[in-house]
């Protein structure tokens, strides 16, 4: 594994990184099945968040296995190597400061867990984006429930994969009841209590 490496600090702190953006490093993670809404409402918070002037990149599933994991398929293996991966990601772009919103469906407990970990829980805010697989397959904005629904694609979550619902996600957006305008509201609100929170109770320990 990590034989003969040593990790080597620098002379900026995390705390000093926030203090110049006037912010805290936060990764959003959205999960929840393919067309539940996690890329329609991770595009306006970030948009919202752009014109309050703050620092935000976004991750999203499609984007990511175009590049950094596009040697990675959907079986279970795979997904874990994908989520390990972004968990990563996600966790430096956090220690840079940036507020980065991650969707994707991240199906197991287990991975979203780790990407908690490595976020820090004070700095993670799980959203699921919960939308019933019928709603989804009616919504099919890619028309890929139909085709999994043919056998066309194979480990489709909720047809022919498994997605285990969050236990303890921080917040749960209803998208079969809420507009995208309501579940954009309901983030914004989460991600602002959580920063006025970090500076409470956080700064101070550096
Ligand atoms: N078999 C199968 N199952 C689920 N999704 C599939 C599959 N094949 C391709 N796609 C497309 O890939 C997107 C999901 O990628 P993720 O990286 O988010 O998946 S995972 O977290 O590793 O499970 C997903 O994007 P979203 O619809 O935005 O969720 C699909 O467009
Ligand atoms: N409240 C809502 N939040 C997000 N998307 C919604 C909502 N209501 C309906 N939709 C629609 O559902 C679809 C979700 O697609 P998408 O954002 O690509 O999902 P995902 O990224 O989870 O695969 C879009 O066509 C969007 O317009």
């Amino acid at each position: 594994m990590t034989k003969n490496i040593t990790w080597h600090d620098g002379k900026v702190s995390y705390n000093q990184r926030c203090d110049n953006l006037g912010q805290e490093g936060m990764v959003i993670w959205f999960t929840g099945l393919s067309g539940s809404g996690k890329s329609t409402i991770a595009v306006e918070v970030e948009k919202e968040l752009v014109l309050r002037g703050q620092a935000v990149y976004r991750l999203d599933g499609d984007n990511v296995r175009h590049g950094l994991n596009s040697d990675l398929g959907f079986t279970a293996e795979d997904r874990n190597e994908n989520i390990r991966r972004i968990a990563e990601v996600a966790a430096l772009f956090k220690d840079s400061g940036m507020i980065t919103l991650a969707s994707f469906i991240s199906p197991y407990q287990e991975t979203r867990d780790f990407a908690r970990e490595r976020a820090g829980a004070d700095n993670f805010i799980e959203v699921y984006v919960k939308a019933d697989v019928e709603t989804c397959a009616k919504r099919d904005p890619k028309g890929l429930y139909e085709m999994a629904k043919k056998g066309e694609i194979k480990n489709f979550t909720g047809i022919s994969a498994p997605y285990e619902v969050p236990e303890n996600a921080d917040l749960v957006v209803n998208t079969k009841e809420l507009s995208v305008e309501a579940a954009v509201a309901k983030v914004l609100e989460a991600i602002d209590k959580r920063q006025a929170w970090i500076k409470e109770n956080l700064e101070a320990t550096g």
